[in-house]
């Protein structure tokens, strides 16, 4: 009798900003306890799963060519984490290929998005009965970020960031992230915040309960007094050109800038969707990092998207 091979899924999955990100002192287990707000915004990855004679992981757009493409991967080893939680013992027989619009090591979660998105796409090519609370307990083992990009939206982090509840977001917030020519190591990132620490007492932001109330307000003047990042003085200290790349989308008329997550991507908040196209033309124009892009959030977690040959929507691009 001849096997039926299911046909690829492809799943679409969103980046993340840190609207709000407070670290709290180094824990025993080598993690920080945090408090975070995260948005999903719509720069994406999209990931497609096959069943295959050749297992292995292909990586295209962003990363290509630097990215891990054997077992480090954090996109295969969700292969393997998924596999071992149902009891596939053999070695999985599965393609996944990466088609990234995420910067790597850029603090906008990519690999994490890879890891949820390969979840996703491997449950369902394999007809698997788990619910998506069930995946992200597989998520959190794979890393901090992993839950979040399976649910996407608004949402409240905690531990170190993997418990999640949702948080009400009444509005569409514009956005335009500049990359850097070269990713930042997160460990790096919170080691050096620690040294900050030791050093100093640099100042910490404080509670993430106006950023929600701004949130459910939809009102992106008063969200923009609010946005914080405790990591950021640490990116900085890293990265002192940084910087200049957060006043230069000030200076375009974004209403304020932060770094986003460990960096160096830097996020600026702006007015409206034509406020973000113009504050994107000014900023790739000046010379303050490799690329531009504009993005709204919030948007949903890892999602299935139609058949294989469905047409993809690119991504709005300006180059820098
Ligand atoms: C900083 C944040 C903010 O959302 O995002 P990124 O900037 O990496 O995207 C996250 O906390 C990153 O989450 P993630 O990238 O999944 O990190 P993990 O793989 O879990 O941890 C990588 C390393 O970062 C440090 N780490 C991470 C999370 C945390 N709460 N405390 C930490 O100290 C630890 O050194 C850990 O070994
Ligand atoms: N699927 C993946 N996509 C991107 N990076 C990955 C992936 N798997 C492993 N990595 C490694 O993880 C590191 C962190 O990448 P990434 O998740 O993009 O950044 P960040 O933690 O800053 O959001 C990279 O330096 C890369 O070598």
């Amino acid at each position: 009798m001849l096997a039926v091979v299911p046909p690829p899924v492809t799943v679409r999955v969103p980046a993340k900003v840190n609207l709000h990100l407070s670290v709290d002192d180094l824990r025993e287990d080598g993690y920080h306890e945090l408090v975070t707000v995260f948005q999903a915004l719509s720069l994406t990855d999209e990931v497609t799963v096959a069943v295959t004679e050749e297992p292995g992981i292909e990586v295209y757009g962003e990363g290509e060519g630097t990215v891990p493409t054997g077992p480090e991967n954090l996109a295969w080893r969700a292969v393997e984490a998924l596999a071992s939680h149902v009891g596939r013992t053999e070695e999985p027989k599965v393609r996944v290929v990466l088609r990234k619009g995420i910067p790597v090591a850029g603090g906008m979660a990519g690999g994490s998005a890879d890891a949820a998105a390969t979840l996703v796409g491997l449950a369902s090519l394999w007809g698997l009965d788990v619910t998506r609370d069930e995946l992200a307990e597989i998520a959190a083992g794979l890393g901090s970020d992993v839950p979040f990009a399976l649910y996407g939206g608004t949402a409240l982090g905690t531990g170190r960031g993997e418990q999640l509840v949702p948080v009400l977001s009444r509005h569409t917030f514009h956005w335009v992230l500049a990359f850097a020519a070269e990713g930042l190591s997160t460990p790096k990132v919170f080691g050096e915040l620690d040294r900050l620490r030791a050093a100093g007492n640099p100042p910490r932001i404080g509670s993430h309960t106006p950023v929600v109330e701004a949130l459910a307000s939809g009102d992106p003047r008063q969200l923009a007094l609010l946005l914080g990042n405790d990591l950021q003085a640490a990116a900085v200290s890293l990265r002192p050109d940084l910087r200049r790349t957060l006043r230069a989308g000030v200076n375009a008329g974004a209403l304020a800038g932060t770094v986003s997550g460990s960096g160096p991507t830097c996020a600026f908040l702006c007015e409206d969707a034509q406020s973000a196209v113009e504050v994107a033309a000014e900023l790739s124009g000046a010379g303050v990092c490799r690329t531009v892009r504009v993005a709204h959030g919030p948007v949903p977690g890892a999602r299935v998207v139609g058949g294989d040959d469905a047409p993809r929507p690119a991504p709005p691009r300006v180059h820098a």
